[in-house]
């Protein structure tokens, strides 16, 4: 099921059969789960964030914007720094992924609210630099670093460097040795757990580019690799990360047992301490009913469980553990908003039929839904309405038929141009995977919080796109 989960309410909470309400019955129609915790509807019938209605968002700042609730993205990150914090007696960090979404904005409201940050590429690191994030708080990844991208790393001091090849280890041991300091670095390790997410997403299983095998034999080898350069390198820990939009424990638990087993052996054979341990991110959120994402509680309880378990068969010292969410901070702070410009009904034989309702965007802010066949859901934000649900599609205006932004919902029949729709759960890998495709300019981000809209990333201009080109 997933049709008209963001636009009604199921008569039944989420449990038993589908008895869908008629769109929408009233105002409070919206599925919690799916929306930023200060979405409602106004009196009008318009969808309202943070005190600011989406019909006077939209003349302010055009559309499609992407609109994120401040505070709700920043609770979603406290909530996991004071979770871990609770689990681990011994305290805990939480990286927040900037790869899900990374501005100066967010990086500042990252560490205001105490967490550390992943950056991923020398970009995101500038992004770090420019909001002050300090150096220590920093985690640098990726499996092709260049040697610019870790040199700038190491000079601004970041706390963690994650190795993901030999090649790179021989890399950051010439760049620290001749930068004169010890680089800090985990080497990521490949569990080979099969996650069960879309295959593009999932990272440990062992036929993928990330990380050292464990099966293998190449994760031991690294330790040892990085153990002998003392004088350049400094051996923090493991990393574990086996995809992302995951909600099966068994994965993260059994990824988990497997880098402990790995730590204590390294520990015992070579008769050091290892103290972190980073067990990735990938924590999966709800973008439909269907989904049932796991609190922040429960999973760094399970985690907290594991790992004092583990440490105490193979009677080691319990690590300091990290995290790295990304996508359960980021994607259900934000909406969405787009404008309809065309409303077309296309037959499906048997009497069926489709509307295809065209929005100002697509896949050029949105690509998961063609890159993974992501299943999202939408509702009118401008106003309701008593007209029968009529099956849509919601389509972007790019030159692909793929383009596809909300596979199926339930819109009303009276959907018109100039209607707003709103697409909840767009924070996460959506402005961060955007383009420019058909040279359509990024949407900005606005940061709405105590009734105050701003822009925190500026709407690209077609000058901006023009700007690239050679004359
Ligand atoms: C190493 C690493 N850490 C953290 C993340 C964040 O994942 P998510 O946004 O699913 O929490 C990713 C992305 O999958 C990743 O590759
Ligand atoms: N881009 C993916 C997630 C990849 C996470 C990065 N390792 C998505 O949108 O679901």
């Amino acid at each position: 099921m997933r049709a008209h989960e963001a636009g009604a309410l199921h008569a039944e909470g989420y449990g038993g059969p589908p008895q869908w309400l008629p769109y929408p019955r009233n105002v409070n129609d919206l599925l919690p789960m799916l929306w930023p915790s200060s979405v409602r509807r106004d009196e009008r019938g318009r969808l309202q964030v943070a005190g600011v209605d989406a019909v006077t968002l939209a003349a302010q700042f055009g559309t499609p914007a992407y609109v994120v609730d401040e505070d709700d993205f920043r609770a979603r990150a406290r909530g996991f720094r004071d979770a871990m914090n609770g689990a681990f007696s011994h305290g805990a960090d939480v990286y927040y992924a900037g790869k899900a979404f990374l501005c100066t904005a967010v990086a500042t409201w990252i560490a205001q609210e105490g967490l550390c940050l992943d950056v991923c590429s020398g970009g995101e690191l500038a992004v770090a630099m420019r909001a002050g994030v300090p150096g220590a708080r920093v985690g640098l990844h990726g499996n092709n670093k260049s040697a610019a991208e870790i040199e700038a790393a190491l000079i601004y001091g970041v706390g963690r460097l994650v190795l993901d090849s030999f090649d790179e280890i021989d890399r950051v041991a010439a760049i620290a040795a001749s930068l004169g300091v010890v680089a800090p670095v985990m080497i990521r390790v490949t569990t080979g757990v099969e996650a069960h997410t879309h295959e593009f997403i999932a990272t440990a299983h062992e036929d993928q580019k990330f990380g050292f095998s464990l099966a293998g034999g190449q994760a031991y080898q690294a330790a040892e690799r990085v153990l002998a350069e003392s004088g350049a390198m400094r051996l923090l820990g493991f990393h574990s990360h086996i995809g992302s939009q995951i909600f099966d424990t068994a994965g993260f638990e059994v990824a988990a047992r497997r880098v402990l087993d790995l730590h204590g052996r390294v520990e015992k054979e070579n008769g050091v301490r290892l103290p972190e341990l980073d067990l990735g991110g990938g924590f999966g959120i709800a973008y439909t009913s269907e989904h049932h994402p796991r609190t922040p509680e429960q999973l760094a309880g399970d985690m907290a469980a594991i790992v004092a378990r583990e440490c105490a068969a193979q009677d080691v010292a319990v690590p300091r553990v990290s995290i790295e969410p990304g996508r359960a901070i980021a994607g259900p702070s934000t909406f969405t908003l787009y404008a309809v410009g065309t409303v077309k009904e296309v037959e499906l034989g048997g009497g069926a039929s489709r509307a295809y309702v065209s929005v100002d965007g697509g896949m050029s802010d949105n690509v998961r839904t063609a890159l993974y066949a992501a299943d999202y859901s939408c509702t009118m934000a401008g106003r309701v309405s008593d007209a029968a649900p009529m099956l849509s599609r919601v389509v972007g205006k790019h030159c692909e038929s793929g383009d596809i932004v909300v596979m199926d919902e339930y819109l009303p029949a009276d959907v018109r141009p100039g209607d707003l729709i709103a697409v909840p759960g767009t924070g996460a890998y959506c402005r961060a995977l955007s383009s420019q495709y058909n040279h359509v300019p990024r949407p900005p981000v606005i940061a709405v919080r105590d009734g105050v809209a701003r822009v925190i990333v500026r709407r690209e201009t077609i000058e901006d796109i023009l700007a690239l080109d050679a004359l």
